[in-house]
């Protein structure tokens, strides 16, 4: 039986860190990882090169002095943005990627795209000059079931945009279903990234007892046999497949509301979850892949030169609940499962 292993530092290719005082509060519990590619869902959001910079200063500004956490920014792709100043953006090397969101589909999206054919232009000059675009992939047509949303996106935007835009290098970010796995899966130029939660959770698990505020985060956990396709892909070593967390933190008030926001904060047990995940699976040969190979592949950068060590103790890693943010709480993600594997990080 394996009880300890060491791996290449890993990265988090999707994360929230926020701003403010819910920046300070939750950046240093992201130190395990080597890069964490921020999502620009501000309140305004980050749409300009000028302030991606600006909002990289303020993240290594929160961040404690040990901590070599590299940010890697991204760009909000709105109807107006400017493919000159994102071209220049990503030349500069202020930012690494640029996100999709579609109009409405999630926490902080209301400037996300609604007439796909606006942003036909950026896309271009995306993919001329080799700029990966992220997206949050579910419609938000109103007739849509929200369980179906994430399975129709791949065939009413995912699909036509990437037949329109060859060369486009996409990540279909946090999947949640099989039609995600299947669709990846059968292209040979895209990636994926897969949450930690989505591994853990079903909807039952939102929704069985009582509803789970914690529980709940965009897109919606689906179906048992969707879990078991994210798990089957995160743990098969398909090099198309690579963590990102998206970690997406909240103050407890608004989610514990009758109106609740979505988001789970897993940044604090993310690896000790995703060791176990792996064991039961029969995978920890394959962690490392998940964690710390296939995400820099794909973007093209070199894996991260230092290694964290993972080590599985009789008694439990133990984390905090809550963590304060200025006046709030923000809940830590509850896998549900004692958690022995211990992240062991010699920096
Ligand atoms: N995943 C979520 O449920 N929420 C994210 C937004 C997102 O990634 O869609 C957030 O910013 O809170
Ligand atoms: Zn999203
Ligand atoms: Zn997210």
């Amino acid at each position: 039986m394996i009880t300890s292993m060491t791996l290449r530092r890993p990265d988090d290719w999707h994360l929230h860190l926020r701003d403010g005082e819910m920046l300070a509060a939750v950046a240093a519990y992201s130190s395990h990882f080597g890069r964490a590619m921020i999502m620009p869902n501000l309140v305004p959001p980050v749409v300009t090169g000028a302030q991606a910079a600006a909002y990289r200063d303020r993240i290594l500004a929160a961040l404690p002095e040990k901590v070599t956490l590299r940010p890697l920014m991204t760009l909000y792709l709105t109807e107006d943005t400017d493919p000159s100043d994102l071209v220049a953006a990503h030349r500069d090397g202020i930012i690494t990627a640029v996100k999709l969101y579609p109009a409405g589909a999630t926490t902080n999206s209301a400037s996300g795209v609604q007439d796909f054919d606006k942003v036909r232009p950026v896309l271009e000059a995306m993919a001329e000059a080799g700029i990966p675009l992220c997206t949050h992939g579910e419609v938000t047509d109103p007739a849509v079931d929200i369980f179906d949303r994430e399975a129709v996106f791949i065939d009413r935007v995912l699909d036509p945009i990437r037949r329109a835009t060859p060369g486009l290098r996409v990540v279909m970010e946090h999947i949640t279903t099989s039609d995600g796995v299947d669709y990846v899966s059968s292209q040979s130029d895209m990636g994926a990234t897969i949450t930690t939660h989505h591994l853990v959770i079903n909807r039952n698990h939102i929704l069985v007892g009582g509803i789970r505020p914690h529980y709940y985060c965009l897109p919606v956990a689906k179906r048992e046999s969707h879990r078991l396709a994210l798990r089957r892909a995160a743990t098969s070593g398909d090099t198309r497949f690579f963590l990102g967390t998206d970690s997406a933190p909240h103050p407890d008030r608004a989610k514990e509301s009758a109106c609740g926001c979505a988001g789970c904060f897993t940044a604090p047990n993310t690896m000790s979850i995703l060791a176990k995940v792996f064991e039961e699976d029969g995978a920890l040969d394959r962690l490392e892949g998940f964690t710390s190979l296939n995400g820099p592949a794909f973007y093209g950068l070199p894996a991260n030169e230092d290694m964290i060590r993972l080590v599985k103790r009789e008694t439990p890693a133990t984390y905090p609940t809550h963590i304060p943010a200025g006046d709030e709480t923000v809940t830590v993600f509850d896998p549900g499962f004692p958690l022995y594997w211990h992240v062991e990080d010699p920096a």
